[in-house]
């Protein structure tokens, strides 16, 4: 088994209560109440500026240049591509400002940039492969699942199901599993660790979300 299957197995619980969660269903549904889409969306505006920041740093340290330049540029495409998703969403939703980076978007990103400045660079990898993966899932499931053929939040959806995403998600996933293959079993069990970790943390971002918790 390589490492990635089996660190989706330690998740696989809790993915399943991800794609149970009422933000995630109702997002399905297209009923989601949009207030908590727009703090959903002003908050991960702010996410995905940090989570750009941590996947640089990852890139600068990773020890082969096509990692090193992958990571750059997954740090460009979350930054300029997803970011765009964001920017029309705000015109569309009447978003005027991003605000403070509230309790669990601040908890994530913290954790995101600590991990890829002060640990092994395999575990940092590991820790942002969730932000990749469970997305694409998420994208895909909801895709696969949904009835409503007026969706307003149809462009989230296929910016996660998308063959362009799929791309990035598919070169983390590989990358991770040659690190992984390259490295000792403790430094294995260290990155499957930070991998559920974010996967929580990933819980937590969308429930904040549906419950609207600030400071
Ligand atoms: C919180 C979060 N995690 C992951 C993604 C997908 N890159 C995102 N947009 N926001």
């Amino acid at each position: 088994m390589t490492w990635s299957e089996h660190a989706w197995r330690s998740i696989e619980p809790l993915y399943g209560s991800i794609i149970g969660m009422p933000f995630i269903m109702e997002l399905q549904e297209g009923t989601l109440p949009i207030v908590k889409f727009r703090f959903y969306m002003a908050q991960d505006w702010g996410y995905l500026e940090h989570f750009g920041r941590a996947l640089a740093v990852i890139g600068a340290r990773a020890a082969g240049i096509d990692d090193a330049l992958a990571f750059m540029r997954f740090g460009e495409g979350a930054i300029v591509v997803e970011n765009a998703l964001h920017e029309s969403y705000f015109r569309d939703f009447g978003v005027t400002e991003r605000g403070v980076l509230e309790p669990a978007c601040h908890h994530y990103v913290h954790y995101l940039k600590s991990t890829a400045a002060l640990e092994p660079v395999e575990v940092a990898m590991a820790a942002v492969l969730p932000c990749f993966w469970i997305y694409k899932e998420v994208g895909d499931h909801i895709y696969t699942n949904q009835k409503s053929g007026n969706n307003p939040y149809q462009r989230w959806i296929d910016t996660y199901a998308g063959e362009d995403f799929a791309v990035s998600v598919r070169q983390a996933i590989q990358i991770c599993d040659s690190v992984a293959e390259a490295t000792t079993g403790s430094m294995r069990e260290r990155m499957t660790e930070a991998f559920i970790t974010a996967s929580r943390l990933e819980y937590h971002f969308w429930d904040s979300a549906y419950r609207l918790v600030r400071w």
